[in-house]
């Protein structure tokens, strides 16, 4: 190397913890080249049905057990269901690796995370996902926030199943208005919404904790997108802000989500970073 070439870093390999509608889609885009990433591994509950699905990759890579990911990879993205966090994150933060993870929900009933990324020195990276706004959150943070407020609207395909529906008796699959099945903490939409509500908990843990970000759900049989409206009172500024996310073939998982996760190992790897 002479004195003008660049440094050349070698690739940071990349293991992707679940094949789902947020998995398959990463995997894919690091398959067809994210500038330094070298996607090394998958992880799927249906192997073989993630086996087929890799062997049309360009440089297909082996689908592993969760408990295989770490000798091969220097990072993991997980995008899997919830309880699988602990399985997936811990052997990577034992040992200084990074953790960049979707289900954020998750992360509060399992906050020694966070404290194993502090003792050994790695980082716990939670992309703004299926929402909004958590720059401008970030920087009101800094300062005063009074308060933080989201109105969630879902199909109802994208809430049955959820266990606050189940341990309430509420049932939802007729209802022919909206209805509002929630109105309470982050934390608590965490326990009971555990496959719907990672954006409130990413929101929570970027401003003013689980226990102070108030939110409603709705139930609504007239919109077909996941709907997220987000006030925030602050000493530094007032705002609102709503996206509505197009859900992928996961009802529950809008379609900005693994593209969040693109843009945020892409930002993690340049030159150039925009925003907060
Ligand atoms: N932060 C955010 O904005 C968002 C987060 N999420 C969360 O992201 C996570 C993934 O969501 P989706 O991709 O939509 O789910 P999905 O249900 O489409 O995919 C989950 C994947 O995990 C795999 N899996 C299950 N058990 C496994 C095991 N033992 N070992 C390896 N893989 C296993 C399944 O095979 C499947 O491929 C969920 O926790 C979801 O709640 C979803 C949407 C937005
Ligand atoms: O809005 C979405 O598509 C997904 C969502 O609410 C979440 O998982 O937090």
């Amino acid at each position: 190397m002479n004195a003008m070439s660049p440094p050349r870093r070698r690739p940071l390999r990349v293991a992707v913890a679940g094949f789902g509608a947020i998995g398959a889609k990463l995997a894919a885009t690091l398959d067809e080249g994210l500038s330094g990433y070298e996607l090394t591994a998958v992880s799927a509950r249906d192997k073989q049905r993630a086996g087929r699905q890799v062997a049309t990759f360009r440089n297909p890579v082996p689908v592993l057990d969760l408990h295989e990911l770490e000798p091969v990879a220097d990072l993991v993205v997980e995008c899997a269901p919830a309880a699988l966090l602990p399985a997936i994150a811990e052997p990577f933060l034992k040992v200084a690796k990074n953790v960049v993870l979707v289900s954020a929900g998750a992360l509060l009933s399992h906050d020694h995370l966070v404290r194993l990324a502090a003792q050994h020195g790695g980082q716990i990276i939670v992309p703004t996902g299926a929402l909004i706004g958590l720059d401008a959150v970030l920087a009101a943070a800094e300062g005063e926030i009074a308060s933080i407020r989201m109105v969630t609207r879902k199909p109802v395909r994208g809430l049955v199943g959820a266990p606050y529906l189940q341990e309430h008796g509420i049932c939802i699959e007729n209802i022919k208005e909206p209805v509002r099945i929630f109105n309470g903490t982050a934390r608590e939409a965490a326990v009971g919404f555990p496959a719907n509500l990672n954006v409130a908990v990413a929101l929570s843990l970027a401003g003013i904790g689980p226990d102070r970000t108030m939110l409603e759900i709705w139930a609504d049989p007239a919109i077909e997108r996941n709907t997220h409206r987000i006030e925030v009172e602050a000493d530094s500024a007032r705002f609102s802000m709503t996206i509505e996310n197009v859900p992928s073939e996961n009802p529950k998982t809008g379609r900005i989500t693994p593209l969040s996760v693109i843009a945020t190992l892409r930002k993690l790897a340049a030159p150039l970073r925009i925003g907060t």
